[in-house]
Order: C-alpha cells, then sequence, then structure tokens
C-alpha cells in the first residue's frame, strides 16, 4: 500500500491534453473526498469546490471570453472578436471535468492566513493524486485569468477569498515527462 503511495506520488504528471468522455459521478466523488482530507492548521478545512461539467462548462468560458475581451478586446474587428470569443470560450472545454477550487480563509486572529492557502494547496495535491490514482490526466491550472475579478464573481468570491486553482481532469491523451533538480540539492541534512 505504501510502496503504492510513493510510485503514485512519482509517476503522477501534469497532463493537459484529454479525452473529452465524462468522469461518472462516483469518480468525482472520490476525486472530491481525497481533496476534503487534506490537513490544515486548527482544522479549518477553508476550501470550496465547484465541478463543472457539460454544459455548466459554459459559464465558466464565458467568464475566460469576458476576461480576454475585457484585456485584448479593443480595437478588434468583428471577426477578431468573434475568434477571440470563441478561443477564450474552448479554454473551458479542455476536459469533460473541471474542479475549481477556491480558499475561503478563516477570519480569526488565531488563523494564519497563508497557512490557509497552504492547506488549499494540499487539497489539490490530494485531489491530482486520487486522479491519477483512479486512471485520470490532470492539470492544476491558474494564469492570469484566474485571477481576474470577473472569476471572482464568477464563484461568488469575497474579497479575502481566492481561486487557488482550476483542475482540468479526463482520462489522459498525451504523455509526458517531468524533471526535478535531484533532492540532495534542496536539502541540508542536520544531524
Ligand atoms: C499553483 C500551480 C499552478 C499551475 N498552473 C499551470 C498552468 O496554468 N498551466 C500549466 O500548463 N501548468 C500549470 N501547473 C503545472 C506545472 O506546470 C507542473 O506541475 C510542473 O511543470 C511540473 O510538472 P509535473 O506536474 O508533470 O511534474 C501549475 C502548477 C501549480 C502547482
Amino acid at each position: 500500500m505504501m510502496n503504492d503511495l510513493l510510485e503514485l506520488i512519482m509517476t503522477r504528471r501534469t497532463i493537459g491534453k484529454v479525452k473529452d468522455d465524462p468522469v461518472p459521478r462516483e469518480d468525482i466523488e472520490k476525486i472530491l473526498e481525497a481533496g476534503n482530507w487534506a490537513p490544515s492548521h486548527f482544522n479549518t478545512q477553508p476550501w470550496k469546490y465547484f465541478v463543472i461539467t457539460g454544459n455548466g462548462r459554459k459559464r465558466l468560458g464565458e467568464a475566460y471570453a469576458k476576461i480576454a475581451l475585457l484585456e485584448k478586446g479593443e480595437g478588434l474587428t468583428d471577426a477578431e472578436t468573434k475568434a477571440l470569443y470563441e478561443k477564450s470560450m474552448n479554454k473551458a472545454f479542455r476536459a469533460p471535468l473541471v474542479i475549481a477550487v477556491a480558499c475561503l480563509p478563516h477570519e480569526e486572529e488565531y488563523v494564519v492566513e497563508a497557512e490557509e492557502f497552504a492547506a488549499v494547496a494540499a487539497s489539490i495535491q490530494n485531489m491530482l493524486l486520487a486522479a491519477h490514482a483512479l486512471g485520470y490526466g490532470a492539470i492544476w491550472r491558474t494564469g492570469a485569468p484566474s485571477y481576474h475579478p470577473v472569476m471572482k464573481e464568477l464563484f461568488g468570491l469575497g474579497a479575502k477569498d481566492r481561486l487557488m486553482g482550476l483542475v482540468y481532469i479526463g482520462r489522459p491523451d498525451m504523455v509526458r515527462e517531468s524533471r526535478r533538480i535531484p533532492v540532495e540539492q534542496k536539502t541540508e541534512w542536520w544531524s
């Protein structure tokens, strides 16, 4: 069991190209459950998940498109505007399942905000590993649109809340390798 987990940790790769076959609800629930078991200081559990599938992806696509038009839409011809809209809308359709993960930091004075974000990052990693264990490919995406006020509005987030990632999940349609700086170079041993 433990060796399987280590194997999963090391073989998980960021998979940006997936097939469009829908992800069954029971698999989605397993992925969410894994996310929900992440640690958090004071057990605040500051995560919120938005499960976006099927036509639900249009709402996300419209937000991508609105942001693109606000940021790059000025002076475009009608045809260029339409092309930009479609390209941006299509971003939401890169996978059959998108799980948007937000951090809603607790506001008690003993809670350290950075730790709330750390907990949600742990939750996302749990989900990436669960997806991998179930044979899915996944990518944790952020980028400028994910920090845009339009995205905040889409997910109804408050001033202190933050969209931590859009996790795109589906059956893998690519293979990918990755590299790491050897861990020796990242480690000091004190003994
Ligand atoms: C906070 C965060 C945001 C990321 N955002 C993106 C992204 O927007 N686009 C992307 O292609 N990869 C994104 N990634 C994935 C990284 O590029 C990837 O983890 C890294 O290249 C290592 O590859 P591996 O996950 O396959 O080992 C993100 C990863 C993290 C942790």
